[in-house]
């Protein structure tokens, strides 16, 4: 991509388009295109026709969804389920119709089937039944995975697709029912150190493992795939190592400097038992995440303390 090429990141507002925008913004790219939802709603399919008629993008970032943790995705399929479907139609075929040079959709390692073999490669897609708590959202993004692959086969379209595993970082949402559980942590020890509060409650058993990656890792191996990937596989991205939500709960509880109990609420679902990515294939291409977790869960606190303000879910 040449800096003055147009750049369009879907979603620029998100946790990983504003991570991707101060990326390129960094980098000298001088020509992207932002649009808001409210000023552009990727469900339509006439409006995002005529915008990509009108601006003709070189390349594209698509970083819009309909985002949420496991309970939002349990309690709300057929929003996650048509949002997300809307979104990649209309965005990829109107890619193709418009000549975008290339393409990257963001899926996610929710598509693995819950009980594959771990880590998570990429061949073990739709190989067994998914995840109940976010199958409809998994099912949206394997879609996404299935147009880039068909564009590809049928126009010889550069569209690639990526499968990061859990995100964190600045411009993530605080919402305690609807976000995930990185972000959640934080706000809920923050409150309750604040308040002197005996014990903080976390959903679920504390037992399922997780693995995150800085968002600021994921924008930069954005960058890297749209430079040296273009194949019509899925590739992971990931840090290659996870931990408890119960280990992951003492790290943020000791970055936040809560002193009180934690209890668990069996009544909120645990989701997969586990989704580690084998990060094999990313790492073979030369590219590797940087951020440790505990200094990136101190970095995402400092950023929520300085942006108490305008935090996204909070207020
Ligand atoms: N967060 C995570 O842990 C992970 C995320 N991903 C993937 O990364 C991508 C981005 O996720 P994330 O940044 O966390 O999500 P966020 O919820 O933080 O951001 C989503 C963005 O999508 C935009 N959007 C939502 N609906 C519409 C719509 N109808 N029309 C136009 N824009 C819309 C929003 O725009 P606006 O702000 O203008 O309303 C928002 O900026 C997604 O594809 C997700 O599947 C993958 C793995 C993990
Ligand atoms: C990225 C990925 O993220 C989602 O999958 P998930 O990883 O299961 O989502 P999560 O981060 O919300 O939960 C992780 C674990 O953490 C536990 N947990 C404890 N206490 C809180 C809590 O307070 N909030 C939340 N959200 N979880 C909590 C929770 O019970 C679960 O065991 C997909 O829907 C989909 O969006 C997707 O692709």
């Amino acid at each position: 991509m040449d800096k003055g090429d147009k750049i369009y990141v879907a979603g620029h507002r998100g946790l990983v388009g504003s991570a991707i925008v101060r990326r390129l913004q960094a980098d000298g790219y001088d020509n992207l295109l932002l649009r808001t939802s409210k000023e552009l709603d990727l469900r339509e399919q006439a409006a995002v026709r005529a915008f990509f008629a009108e601006k003709k993008p070189d390349y594209v970032i698509l970083a819009a969804a309909k985002v949420g943790g496991i309970l939002a995705n349990d309690t709300y399929p057929a929003d996650f389920i048509y949002d997300n479907l809307m979104m990649e139609v209309n965005i990829v075929e109107a890619a193709h119709r418009h000549n975008t040079k290339k393409l990257l959709a963001l899926g996610s390692t929710c598509i693995y089937p819950r009980m594959a073999p771990q880590p998570l490669k990429e061949e073990y897609l739709l190989t067994g039944p998914l995840e109940p708590t976010n199958e409809w959202y998994a099912v949206a993004k394997i879609a996404g995975i299935k147009l880039c692959q068909a564009y590809r086969r049928q126009y010889g379209c550069s569209f690639i697709a990526a499968m990061p595993t859990n995100l964190y970082g600045p411009g993530d949402n605080f919402d305690l029912k609807n976000s995930h559980v990185l972000p959640a942590l934080i706000r809920k020890f923050h409150v309750a150190k604040e308040n002197g509060d005996a014990s903080v409650t976390l959903w679920g058993t504390g037992k399922p493992l997780r693995e995150f990656l800085h968002v600021d890792d994921l924008a930069d191996a954005c960058l890297f795939l749209m430079e040296n990937y273009d194949d019509e596989e899925i590739i992971n991205i990931g840090v290659g190592e996870d931990l408890s939500i119960a280990e992951l709960a003492g790290i943020v509880r000791d970055v936040v400097g809560f002193e009180g109990e934690i209890v668990y609420d069996a009544s909120k679902p645990d989701g997969t038992p586990r989704k580690l990515v084998d990060v094999s294939k990313i790492t073979g291409l030369g590219w590797h995440a940087k951020t440790g977790l505990r200094d990136g869960v101190a970095q995402t606190y400092q950023w929520f303390l300085d942006n108490q303000a305008e935090l996204r879910g909070v207020g």
